[in-house]
Protein backbone atom coordinates (compact mmCIF):
# COMPACT_ATOMS: atom_id res chain seq x y z
CA UNK A 1 0.00 0.00 0.00
CA UNK A 2 1.19 3.42 -0.83
CA UNK A 3 1.34 5.86 2.07
CA UNK A 4 -2.17 7.19 1.12
CA UNK A 5 -3.59 3.93 1.62
CA UNK A 6 -4.33 2.56 -1.67
CA UNK A 7 -3.09 -0.66 -2.95
CA UNK A 8 0.26 -0.30 -4.91
CA UNK A 9 -0.48 -3.89 -6.58
CA UNK A 10 -3.00 -2.28 -8.72
CA UNK A 11 -2.93 0.44 -12.08
CA UNK A 12 -3.26 3.98 -10.08
CA UNK A 13 -3.99 5.48 -13.75
CA UNK A 14 -6.51 3.05 -15.49
CA UNK A 15 -8.51 4.27 -18.10
CA UNK A 16 -11.05 1.79 -17.14
CA UNK A 17 -14.43 3.67 -16.01
CA UNK A 18 -17.13 1.79 -14.07
CA UNK A 19 -20.81 2.58 -14.06
CA UNK A 20 -22.31 2.17 -10.46
CA UNK A 21 -25.80 2.28 -10.38
CA UNK A 22 -27.81 1.49 -7.62
CA UNK A 23 -31.72 0.47 -6.58
CA UNK A 24 -31.87 4.28 -4.72
CA UNK A 25 -32.76 3.93 -1.20
CA UNK A 26 -30.53 3.90 1.37
CA UNK A 27 -29.72 0.47 2.19
CA UNK A 28 -28.72 -0.17 -1.29
CA UNK A 29 -26.74 3.28 -1.85
CA UNK A 30 -24.92 3.34 1.13
CA UNK A 31 -22.91 -0.34 0.01
CA UNK A 32 -22.62 0.39 -3.39
CA UNK A 33 -21.31 3.80 -2.67
CA UNK A 34 -18.53 2.13 -0.57
CA UNK A 35 -17.82 -0.41 -3.59
CA UNK A 36 -17.29 2.91 -6.19
CA UNK A 37 -15.09 4.98 -3.64
CA UNK A 38 -12.50 1.89 -3.30
CA UNK A 39 -12.95 1.57 -6.99
CA UNK A 40 -11.56 5.07 -7.49
CA UNK A 41 -8.95 4.16 -4.91
CA UNK A 42 -7.29 1.55 -6.65
CA UNK A 43 -7.29 4.07 -9.71
CA UNK A 44 -10.10 3.37 -11.94
CA UNK A 45 -12.42 6.21 -13.29
CA UNK A 46 -15.51 5.63 -11.02
CA UNK A 47 -19.45 7.80 -11.77
CA UNK A 48 -21.73 6.42 -9.59
CA UNK A 49 -25.56 7.09 -11.09
CA UNK A 50 -28.23 7.76 -8.53
CA UNK A 51 -31.71 9.50 -8.51
CA UNK A 52 -31.94 13.01 -9.26
CA UNK A 53 -34.44 12.86 -5.52
CA UNK A 54 -31.02 11.36 -3.79
CA UNK A 55 -28.59 13.01 -5.56
CA UNK A 56 -30.01 16.38 -4.28
CA UNK A 57 -30.61 15.14 -0.84
CA UNK A 58 -27.15 13.50 -0.28
CA UNK A 59 -25.88 16.52 -1.65
CA UNK A 60 -27.21 18.61 1.39
CA UNK A 61 -26.88 16.32 3.76
CA UNK A 62 -23.95 13.90 3.45
CA UNK A 63 -20.27 14.69 4.11
CA UNK A 64 -19.30 11.90 2.11
CA UNK A 65 -20.57 12.78 -0.92
CA UNK A 66 -19.38 16.10 -1.23
CA UNK A 67 -15.92 14.74 0.09
CA UNK A 68 -16.03 12.00 -3.02
CA UNK A 69 -17.17 14.57 -5.54
CA UNK A 70 -13.81 16.43 -5.00
CA UNK A 71 -12.12 13.10 -6.33
CA UNK A 72 -10.37 13.36 -9.37
CA UNK A 73 -11.20 10.06 -10.81
CA UNK A 74 -14.75 9.89 -9.06
CA UNK A 75 -17.56 11.95 -10.32
CA UNK A 76 -21.79 11.62 -9.76
CA UNK A 77 -24.11 11.38 -12.02
CA UNK A 78 -27.83 11.45 -11.86
CA UNK A 79 -31.14 10.44 -13.72
CA UNK A 80 -34.61 10.92 -12.83
CA UNK A 81 -36.43 7.84 -10.78
CA UNK A 82 -40.21 9.04 -12.50
CA UNK A 83 -41.92 9.96 -9.61
CA UNK A 84 -42.84 13.42 -8.64
CA UNK A 85 -40.61 14.90 -5.29
CA UNK A 86 -43.97 14.69 -2.78
CA UNK A 87 -43.84 10.86 -3.90
CA UNK A 88 -43.02 8.26 -1.05
CA UNK A 89 -40.53 6.00 -1.90
CA UNK A 90 -41.50 3.65 1.39
CA UNK A 91 -41.33 0.07 2.22
CA UNK A 92 -44.99 -0.39 0.88
CA UNK A 93 -44.31 1.42 -2.51
CA UNK A 94 -41.19 0.00 -3.50
CA UNK A 95 -42.92 -1.78 -6.28
CA UNK A 96 -43.91 1.59 -7.85
CA UNK A 97 -40.22 3.17 -7.55
CA UNK A 98 -38.65 -0.27 -9.12
CA UNK A 99 -41.53 -0.07 -11.94
CA UNK A 100 -40.98 3.63 -12.69
CA UNK A 101 -37.17 2.81 -12.73
CA UNK A 102 -37.97 0.14 -15.28
CA UNK A 103 -39.98 2.08 -17.50
CA UNK A 104 -39.27 5.38 -17.07
CA UNK A 105 -35.46 5.78 -15.83
CA UNK A 106 -34.36 3.16 -18.16
CA UNK A 107 -34.96 5.60 -21.09
CA UNK A 108 -32.62 8.21 -19.42
CA UNK A 109 -29.90 5.71 -18.19
CA UNK A 110 -29.79 4.57 -22.31
CA UNK A 111 -29.34 7.62 -23.69
CA UNK A 112 -26.69 8.58 -21.15
CA UNK A 113 -24.86 4.42 -21.74
CA UNK A 114 -25.34 5.29 -25.78
CA UNK A 115 -23.15 8.16 -25.31
CA UNK A 116 -21.03 5.63 -23.27
CA UNK A 117 -21.49 8.04 -20.15
CA UNK A 118 -18.87 10.69 -21.21
CA UNK A 119 -21.28 13.80 -20.53
CA UNK A 120 -20.76 16.71 -21.58
CA UNK A 121 -17.15 17.71 -21.24
CA UNK A 122 -15.93 14.70 -23.11
CA UNK A 123 -13.25 14.86 -21.02
CA UNK A 124 -13.33 11.28 -18.89
CA UNK A 125 -12.65 8.31 -20.75
CA UNK A 126 -15.78 6.34 -22.04
CA UNK A 127 -17.41 3.67 -19.61
CA UNK A 128 -16.50 0.31 -19.90
CA UNK A 129 -18.43 -1.85 -17.47
CA UNK A 130 -21.18 -1.55 -15.28
CA UNK A 131 -22.11 -2.25 -11.86
CA UNK A 132 -25.75 -2.30 -11.56
CA UNK A 133 -27.86 -3.27 -8.58
CA UNK A 134 -28.92 -7.13 -8.87
CA UNK A 135 -32.48 -5.69 -8.36
CA UNK A 136 -32.84 -3.70 -11.12
CA UNK A 137 -32.03 -6.94 -14.00
CA UNK A 138 -32.84 -3.76 -16.82
CA UNK A 139 -29.70 -2.00 -15.78
CA UNK A 140 -27.67 -5.57 -16.97
CA UNK A 141 -29.40 -5.58 -19.78
CA UNK A 142 -29.61 -2.51 -21.33
CA UNK A 143 -25.84 -2.12 -21.08
CA UNK A 144 -24.99 -5.72 -22.45
CA UNK A 145 -27.49 -4.82 -25.34
CA UNK A 146 -24.92 -1.73 -25.53
CA UNK A 147 -21.61 -3.58 -25.84
CA UNK A 148 -21.05 -2.89 -22.28
CA UNK A 149 -20.79 -5.57 -19.91
CA UNK A 150 -22.41 -5.67 -16.73
CA UNK A 151 -21.79 -7.24 -13.08
CA UNK A 152 -24.67 -7.48 -10.76
CA UNK A 153 -24.06 -6.16 -7.24
CA UNK A 154 -26.97 -7.69 -4.57
CA UNK A 155 -27.09 -6.07 -1.35
CA UNK A 156 -28.75 -8.37 0.97
CA UNK A 157 -26.76 -11.38 2.67
CA UNK A 158 -26.03 -14.54 0.51
CA UNK A 159 -28.05 -16.60 2.79
CA UNK A 160 -31.05 -14.21 1.62
CA UNK A 161 -30.36 -14.17 -1.77
CA UNK A 162 -29.68 -17.97 -1.40
CA UNK A 163 -33.22 -18.25 0.25
CA UNK A 164 -34.69 -15.86 -2.60
CA UNK A 165 -33.13 -18.43 -5.45
CA UNK A 166 -34.61 -21.35 -3.60
CA UNK A 167 -38.39 -20.19 -4.40
CA UNK A 168 -39.27 -21.85 -6.99
CA UNK A 169 -38.03 -24.58 -5.42
CA UNK A 170 -40.44 -24.39 -2.32
CA UNK A 171 -43.06 -23.91 -4.53
CA UNK A 172 -42.50 -27.19 -6.49
CA UNK A 173 -42.55 -28.81 -3.22
CA UNK A 174 -45.37 -27.32 -1.89
CA UNK A 175 -43.96 -25.58 1.04
CA UNK A 176 -45.07 -22.43 -0.62
CA UNK A 177 -47.89 -20.88 -0.28
CA UNK A 178 -48.40 -21.86 2.91
CA UNK A 179 -52.15 -23.20 3.67
CA UNK A 180 -54.61 -21.22 5.96
CA UNK A 181 -53.81 -21.10 9.69
CA UNK A 182 -50.27 -21.82 8.94
CA UNK A 183 -48.28 -22.92 11.71
CA UNK A 184 -45.16 -20.62 10.85
CA UNK A 185 -43.32 -22.66 13.53
CA UNK A 186 -43.09 -25.66 10.95
CA UNK A 187 -39.73 -26.11 9.74
CA UNK A 188 -38.65 -25.38 5.92
CA UNK A 189 -36.66 -28.55 4.48
CA UNK A 190 -36.47 -26.92 0.91
CA UNK A 191 -33.61 -24.16 1.27
CA UNK A 192 -30.45 -26.32 0.93
CA UNK A 193 -27.93 -25.73 3.97
CA UNK A 194 -30.83 -23.86 6.42
CA UNK A 195 -33.01 -27.59 6.46
CA UNK A 196 -32.15 -27.57 10.49
CA UNK A 197 -33.13 -23.97 12.00
CA UNK A 198 -35.24 -22.54 9.02
CA UNK A 199 -38.89 -22.36 9.67
CA UNK A 200 -42.15 -20.75 7.76
CA UNK A 201 -41.73 -17.65 9.64
CA UNK A 202 -37.83 -16.67 9.22
CA UNK A 203 -38.48 -16.79 5.46
CA UNK A 204 -38.61 -13.04 3.53
CA UNK A 205 -42.22 -11.37 4.90
CA UNK A 206 -43.31 -11.25 1.45
CA UNK A 207 -44.05 -15.07 1.31
CA UNK A 208 -46.52 -14.99 4.02
CA UNK A 209 -48.47 -11.99 3.16
CA UNK A 210 -51.36 -11.36 1.50
CA UNK A 211 -52.19 -8.38 -1.03
CA UNK A 212 -50.92 -6.22 -4.20
CA UNK A 213 -47.44 -5.43 -2.66
CA UNK A 214 -46.30 -8.26 -1.29
CA UNK A 215 -47.23 -10.42 -4.08
CA UNK A 216 -45.61 -8.20 -6.43
CA UNK A 217 -42.17 -8.06 -4.64
CA UNK A 218 -42.81 -11.96 -4.31
CA UNK A 219 -42.97 -12.35 -8.23
CA UNK A 220 -40.37 -9.46 -8.47
CA UNK A 221 -37.34 -10.84 -6.11
CA UNK A 222 -37.86 -13.85 -7.59
CA UNK A 223 -37.63 -12.73 -10.87
CA UNK A 224 -34.58 -10.51 -10.55
CA UNK A 225 -32.48 -13.14 -8.52
CA UNK A 226 -33.47 -15.98 -10.89
CA UNK A 227 -32.16 -13.28 -13.73
CA UNK A 228 -29.07 -12.70 -11.95
CA UNK A 229 -27.13 -15.09 -14.73
CA UNK A 230 -27.65 -12.46 -17.33
CA UNK A 231 -24.47 -10.58 -15.47
CA UNK A 232 -21.07 -12.08 -16.00
CA UNK A 233 -20.30 -11.72 -12.41
CA UNK A 234 -22.18 -11.09 -8.78
CA UNK A 235 -21.00 -9.05 -6.02
CA UNK A 236 -22.05 -9.58 -2.17
CA UNK A 237 -21.28 -7.59 0.39
CA UNK A 238 -20.28 -10.60 2.97
CA UNK A 239 -17.19 -12.37 3.91
CA UNK A 240 -16.48 -16.06 3.33
CA UNK A 241 -15.92 -17.11 7.11
CA UNK A 242 -19.34 -15.50 7.81
CA UNK A 243 -21.13 -16.85 4.92
CA UNK A 244 -19.55 -19.88 3.52
CA UNK A 245 -22.38 -22.58 3.48
CA UNK A 246 -24.76 -20.22 1.68
CA UNK A 247 -21.70 -18.61 -0.44
CA UNK A 248 -21.15 -22.31 -1.81
CA UNK A 249 -24.63 -23.06 -2.96
CA UNK A 250 -24.77 -19.45 -4.65
CA UNK A 251 -21.03 -20.51 -6.49
CA UNK A 252 -22.76 -23.70 -7.53
CA UNK A 253 -25.16 -21.51 -9.41
CA UNK A 254 -23.11 -18.37 -9.96
CA UNK A 255 -19.41 -19.52 -10.33
CA UNK A 256 -18.13 -16.19 -10.93
CA UNK A 257 -19.14 -14.99 -7.19
CA UNK A 258 -17.48 -12.04 -5.26
CA UNK A 259 -17.58 -11.62 -1.77
CA UNK A 260 -16.13 -8.43 -1.02
CA UNK A 261 -17.39 -7.53 2.55
CA UNK A 262 -18.00 -6.16 5.02
CA UNK A 263 -17.37 -3.15 2.80
CA UNK A 264 -17.45 -0.22 5.40
CA UNK A 265 -14.36 -2.47 6.64
CA UNK A 266 -12.49 -3.05 3.57
CA UNK A 267 -12.97 0.69 3.28
CA UNK A 268 -11.41 1.25 6.62
CA UNK A 269 -8.79 -0.77 5.65
CA UNK A 270 -7.75 0.45 2.66
CA UNK A 271 -7.73 3.95 3.70
CA UNK A 272 -7.32 3.52 7.68
CA UNK A 273 -4.87 5.35 9.16
CA UNK A 274 -4.19 2.27 11.18
CA UNK A 275 -3.28 -0.09 8.72
CA UNK A 276 -1.66 -2.80 11.11
CA UNK A 277 -5.10 -3.14 12.86
CA UNK A 278 -8.02 -0.68 10.97
CA UNK A 279 -10.19 -2.44 13.73
CA UNK A 280 -9.12 1.02 15.81
CA UNK A 281 -8.61 3.19 13.06
CA UNK A 282 -10.73 6.68 14.42
CA UNK A 283 -14.35 6.38 13.96
CA UNK A 284 -14.43 10.13 12.34
CA UNK A 285 -12.65 8.50 9.12
CA UNK A 286 -15.80 6.92 8.64
CA UNK A 287 -17.42 9.66 6.33
CA UNK A 288 -21.63 8.48 5.81
CA UNK A 289 -23.91 8.60 2.39
CA UNK A 290 -26.75 9.72 5.04
CA UNK A 291 -30.32 10.64 3.40
CA UNK A 292 -31.07 12.20 6.28
CA UNK A 293 -29.35 14.97 8.35
CA UNK A 294 -27.41 13.47 10.90
CA UNK A 295 -27.47 14.62 14.54
CA UNK A 296 -24.08 14.21 16.12
CA UNK A 297 -25.51 15.81 19.57
CA UNK A 298 -26.14 11.58 20.28
CA UNK A 299 -22.01 11.39 20.22
CA UNK A 300 -21.80 13.96 23.07
CA UNK A 301 -24.99 11.95 24.86
CA UNK A 302 -22.50 8.25 24.45
CA UNK A 303 -19.74 10.09 25.58
CA UNK A 304 -21.30 10.57 29.52
CA UNK A 305 -22.61 6.86 29.70
CA UNK A 306 -21.26 4.02 31.27
CA UNK A 307 -19.25 1.12 29.37
CA UNK A 308 -21.42 -1.22 27.29
CA UNK A 309 -24.62 0.33 29.13
CA UNK A 310 -26.62 1.66 26.18
CA UNK A 311 -29.24 -0.08 23.83
CA UNK A 312 -29.06 1.78 20.43
CA UNK A 313 -32.69 1.28 18.36
CA UNK A 314 -32.70 1.78 14.65
CA UNK A 315 -35.05 0.15 12.18
CA UNK A 316 -33.02 1.13 9.07
CA UNK A 317 -34.08 3.95 6.58
CA UNK A 318 -37.62 2.10 5.17
CA UNK A 319 -39.78 0.19 8.32
CA UNK A 320 -42.64 2.00 9.13
CA UNK A 321 -44.54 0.65 12.54
CA UNK A 322 -47.67 1.30 13.90
CA UNK A 323 -48.53 3.86 16.84
CA UNK A 324 -49.23 0.99 19.12
CA UNK A 325 -46.30 -0.98 18.53
CA UNK A 326 -44.04 2.26 18.42
CA UNK A 327 -45.64 2.92 22.01
CA UNK A 328 -45.26 -1.14 23.29
CA UNK A 329 -41.43 -0.68 22.20
CA UNK A 330 -40.92 2.97 24.18
CA UNK A 331 -42.85 1.41 27.62
CA UNK A 332 -40.79 -1.75 27.00
CA UNK A 333 -37.57 -0.05 26.80
CA UNK A 334 -38.16 2.36 29.40
CA UNK A 335 -39.38 -0.60 32.16
CA UNK A 336 -35.98 -2.52 31.02
CA UNK A 337 -34.61 -0.02 33.29
CA UNK A 338 -31.65 -0.10 30.72
CA UNK A 339 -30.44 3.50 28.86
CA UNK A 340 -30.94 4.14 25.08
CA UNK A 341 -30.68 5.45 22.46
CA UNK A 342 -33.65 5.64 19.79
CA UNK A 343 -33.15 6.72 15.99
CA UNK A 344 -37.27 7.79 15.61
CA UNK A 345 -37.07 8.85 11.15
CA UNK A 346 -39.89 11.65 11.24
CA UNK A 347 -41.35 8.67 9.20
CA UNK A 348 -40.99 5.95 11.44
CA UNK A 349 -44.41 6.18 12.60
CA UNK A 350 -47.54 5.41 10.11
CA UNK A 351 -49.68 7.63 12.20
CA UNK A 352 -49.78 10.64 14.72
CA UNK A 353 -48.68 9.04 17.92
CA UNK A 354 -50.37 8.42 20.99
CA UNK A 355 -50.64 10.29 23.66
CA UNK A 356 -47.33 9.57 26.39
CA UNK A 357 -48.14 8.45 29.37
CA UNK A 358 -45.81 9.98 32.54
CA UNK A 359 -44.04 7.46 33.63
CA UNK A 360 -42.62 6.81 30.05
CA UNK A 361 -41.94 10.99 29.73
CA UNK A 362 -39.26 10.60 33.19
CA UNK A 363 -37.97 6.99 32.08
CA UNK A 364 -37.07 8.81 28.46
CA UNK A 365 -35.91 11.94 30.81
CA UNK A 366 -33.91 9.83 32.87
CA UNK A 367 -32.53 7.29 30.55
CA UNK A 368 -32.79 8.06 27.05
CA UNK A 369 -32.40 10.21 23.89
CA UNK A 370 -34.54 10.40 20.88
CA UNK A 371 -33.12 11.37 17.11
CA UNK A 372 -33.89 11.75 13.81
CA UNK A 373 -30.81 10.18 11.81
CA UNK A 374 -27.25 9.22 13.49
CA UNK A 375 -23.62 8.24 11.88
CA UNK A 376 -24.74 4.91 12.56
CA UNK A 377 -21.35 2.99 12.20
CA UNK A 378 -19.58 5.64 14.68
CA UNK A 379 -22.62 4.92 16.99
CA UNK A 380 -21.95 1.22 17.14
CA UNK A 381 -18.30 1.75 17.61
CA UNK A 382 -18.75 3.74 20.77
CA UNK A 383 -17.86 1.80 23.99
CA UNK A 384 -20.96 2.97 25.75
CA UNK A 385 -23.05 1.04 23.35
CA UNK A 386 -23.97 -2.42 25.15
CA UNK A 387 -26.61 -3.95 22.37
CA UNK A 388 -28.68 -3.60 18.89
CA UNK A 389 -32.10 -3.40 18.67
CA UNK A 390 -31.91 -3.64 15.02
CA UNK A 391 -34.88 -4.25 12.40
CA UNK A 392 -31.88 -6.74 10.78
CA UNK A 393 -31.30 -5.09 7.37
CA UNK A 394 -28.65 -6.28 5.84
CA UNK A 395 -25.97 -3.08 6.13
CA UNK A 396 -27.22 -2.51 9.90
CA UNK A 397 -25.97 -6.21 10.56
CA UNK A 398 -22.64 -6.53 9.18
CA UNK A 399 -22.01 -2.86 10.40
CA UNK A 400 -22.95 -4.62 14.21
CA UNK A 401 -20.65 -7.40 13.28
CA UNK A 402 -17.70 -5.20 12.53
CA UNK A 403 -17.88 -3.31 15.66
CA UNK A 404 -18.70 -6.34 17.77
CA UNK A 405 -21.62 -5.71 19.04
CA UNK A 406 -24.29 -8.53 19.78
CA UNK A 407 -28.53 -7.71 18.49
CA UNK A 408 -31.37 -8.34 19.51
CA UNK A 409 -33.65 -8.19 16.02
CA UNK A 410 -36.95 -7.19 15.33
CA UNK A 411 -37.29 -7.65 11.47
CA UNK A 412 -39.72 -5.85 9.64
CA UNK A 413 -39.62 -7.31 5.61
CA UNK A 414 -37.33 -9.05 2.86
CA UNK A 415 -34.34 -10.65 3.63
CA UNK A 416 -34.75 -9.07 7.27
CA UNK A 417 -36.24 -11.86 8.71
CA UNK A 418 -33.49 -14.36 7.23
CA UNK A 419 -30.62 -12.25 8.96
CA UNK A 420 -32.54 -12.63 12.51
CA UNK A 421 -32.65 -16.33 12.23
CA UNK A 422 -28.96 -16.15 10.86
CA UNK A 423 -27.97 -13.76 14.12
CA UNK A 424 -29.24 -16.01 16.86
CA UNK A 425 -29.48 -19.82 15.56
CA UNK A 426 -26.21 -19.76 13.26
CA UNK A 427 -23.83 -16.91 13.98
CA UNK A 428 -24.95 -16.76 17.84
CA UNK A 429 -24.41 -12.87 18.74
CA UNK A 430 -27.68 -11.96 20.01
CA UNK A 431 -31.62 -12.44 20.16
CA UNK A 432 -34.70 -13.17 17.04
CA UNK A 433 -37.62 -11.25 18.57
CA UNK A 434 -39.50 -11.89 15.06
CA UNK A 435 -42.50 -11.25 15.34
CA UNK A 436 -43.28 -10.19 19.06
CA UNK A 437 -43.28 -6.71 20.41
CA UNK A 438 -45.62 -6.36 23.73
CA UNK A 439 -43.58 -4.36 26.21
CA UNK A 440 -43.34 -7.40 28.02
CA UNK A 441 -41.03 -9.13 25.97
CA UNK A 442 -39.46 -5.62 24.96
CA UNK A 443 -38.52 -5.44 28.63
CA UNK A 444 -37.53 -9.12 28.78
CA UNK A 445 -35.29 -9.81 26.02
CA UNK A 446 -33.51 -6.08 26.36
CA UNK A 447 -32.79 -6.96 29.29
CA UNK A 448 -31.51 -10.73 28.34
CA UNK A 449 -29.42 -9.14 26.25
CA UNK A 450 -27.75 -6.40 28.36
CA UNK A 451 -27.50 -8.16 31.21
CA UNK A 452 -28.85 -12.31 31.52
CA UNK A 453 -27.17 -15.23 31.41
CA UNK A 454 -25.84 -15.44 27.84
CA UNK A 455 -25.02 -11.40 27.78
CA UNK A 456 -21.48 -12.08 28.13
CA UNK A 457 -20.97 -15.72 25.61
CA UNK A 458 -23.15 -13.42 23.23
CA UNK A 459 -20.11 -10.41 23.56
CA UNK A 460 -17.54 -13.25 23.52
CA UNK A 461 -19.00 -14.39 20.06
CA UNK A 462 -19.17 -10.95 18.73
CA UNK A 463 -15.56 -9.92 19.44
CA UNK A 464 -14.65 -13.15 17.64
CA UNK A 465 -16.90 -12.18 14.42
CA UNK A 466 -15.31 -8.58 14.41
CA UNK A 467 -12.07 -10.42 14.41
CA UNK A 468 -12.90 -12.34 11.44
CA UNK A 469 -14.52 -9.88 9.67
CA UNK A 470 -11.10 -7.51 10.28
CA UNK A 471 -9.42 -10.43 9.06
CA UNK A 472 -11.52 -11.01 5.89
CA UNK A 473 -10.73 -7.46 4.39
CA UNK A 474 -6.61 -7.50 5.77
CA UNK A 475 -4.06 -8.31 3.50
CA UNK A 476 -4.49 -12.06 2.56
CA UNK A 477 -8.10 -12.06 3.78
CA UNK A 478 -10.60 -13.61 1.62
CA UNK A 479 -12.71 -10.05 1.30
CA UNK A 480 -9.15 -8.67 -0.17
CA UNK A 481 -8.10 -10.88 -2.31
CA UNK A 482 -12.09 -11.22 -4.00
CA UNK A 483 -11.67 -7.24 -4.51
CA UNK A 484 -8.43 -7.81 -6.03
CA UNK A 485 -10.19 -10.34 -8.48
CA UNK A 486 -13.07 -8.04 -9.14
CA UNK A 487 -10.50 -5.28 -9.94
CA UNK A 488 -8.75 -7.51 -12.37
CA UNK A 489 -12.22 -9.03 -13.95
CA UNK A 490 -12.94 -5.47 -14.62
CA UNK A 491 -9.91 -4.52 -16.11
CA UNK A 492 -10.13 -7.48 -18.35
CA UNK A 493 -13.72 -6.87 -19.36
CA UNK A 494 -13.00 -2.88 -19.66
CA UNK A 495 -9.95 -3.95 -22.75
CA UNK A 496 -11.72 -6.32 -24.56
CA UNK A 497 -15.22 -7.12 -22.99
CA UNK A 498 -14.31 -10.70 -22.54
O1 LIG B 1 -29.76 6.67 12.06
C1 LIG B 1 -29.30 5.95 11.17
C2 LIG B 1 -29.90 4.73 10.79
C3 LIG B 1 -29.32 3.98 9.78
N1 LIG B 1 -28.20 4.44 9.17
C4 LIG B 1 -27.58 3.68 8.06
O2 LIG B 1 -28.58 3.34 7.12
C5 LIG B 1 -28.29 2.07 6.55
C6 LIG B 1 -29.55 1.23 6.64
O3 LIG B 1 -29.35 0.08 5.85
P1 LIG B 1 -29.95 -1.33 6.30
O4 LIG B 1 -29.58 -1.62 7.70
O5 LIG B 1 -29.50 -2.35 5.29
O6 LIG B 1 -31.51 -1.16 6.32
P2 LIG B 1 -32.55 -0.58 5.22
O7 LIG B 1 -32.38 0.87 5.06
O8 LIG B 1 -33.87 -1.07 5.64
O9 LIG B 1 -32.11 -1.34 3.87
C7 LIG B 1 -32.82 -1.93 2.78
O10 LIG B 1 -31.76 -2.48 1.96
C8 LIG B 1 -30.98 -3.49 2.60
C9 LIG B 1 -29.89 -3.88 1.65
O11 LIG B 1 -30.44 -4.47 0.50
C10 LIG B 1 -31.84 -4.66 3.01
O12 LIG B 1 -31.07 -5.62 3.71
C11 LIG B 1 -32.98 -4.18 3.89
O13 LIG B 1 -33.84 -5.24 4.19
C12 LIG B 1 -33.74 -3.10 3.16
O14 LIG B 1 -34.81 -2.63 3.96
C13 LIG B 1 -27.11 1.48 7.33
O15 LIG B 1 -25.94 1.56 6.54
C14 LIG B 1 -26.98 2.39 8.54
O16 LIG B 1 -25.64 2.58 8.97
C15 LIG B 1 -27.59 5.63 9.54
O17 LIG B 1 -26.57 6.01 8.97
N2 LIG B 1 -28.17 6.35 10.53
C1 LIG C 1 -37.11 -3.63 -3.61
C2 LIG C 1 -36.94 -4.16 -2.19
C3 LIG C 1 -37.43 -5.56 -2.11
C4 LIG C 1 -36.32 -6.35 -2.53
C5 LIG C 1 -35.06 -5.44 -2.47
C6 LIG C 1 -34.05 -6.16 -1.72
C7 LIG C 1 -33.24 -7.10 -2.51
O1 LIG C 1 -33.60 -8.27 -2.50
O2 LIG C 1 -32.26 -6.68 -3.15
C8 LIG C 1 -33.95 -6.07 -0.40
O3 LIG C 1 -34.76 -5.24 0.29
C9 LIG C 1 -35.23 -4.07 -0.33
O4 LIG C 1 -34.23 -3.14 -0.12
C10 LIG C 1 -35.50 -4.16 -1.84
Amino acid sequence: MDAAGNPTEMPTDSTAHVLIFPFPIQGHVNGMLKLAELLSKTGLHVTFLNSDYNHDRLSRSSSAYALLAQSPRFRFDSISDGLADENPRSAFRLMELEESLRTRSAVQYRELLTNRGRGDDGKWPPVTCVIADGAMTFAVDIAEELGIPAIAFRTISACSFWAYFCIPRLLQNGELPFPDEADLDEPVRSVPGMEAFLRRRDLPSFCRQAGDEADQTFEFVTTVTANTNRARALILNTFESLEATALSHVRSHFPVTYAVGPLPALLRSYGSHCPSNPAVSPTSSMPSASLWEEDRTCMTWLDSQPHKSVVYVSFGSLTVVSQEAFLEFWIGLVNSGQRFLWVVRPDLVEEEMLPLPEEVKVGTKERGCLVDWVPQEQVLAHPAVGCFLTHSGWNSTLESLVAGVPMLCWPFFADQQINSRFVSEVWKVGLDMKDLCSRSIVEMMVREVMEGQRTDGWRRSAREMAKMAWESVAEGGSSHADFRRLIQRIMSLSSHGA
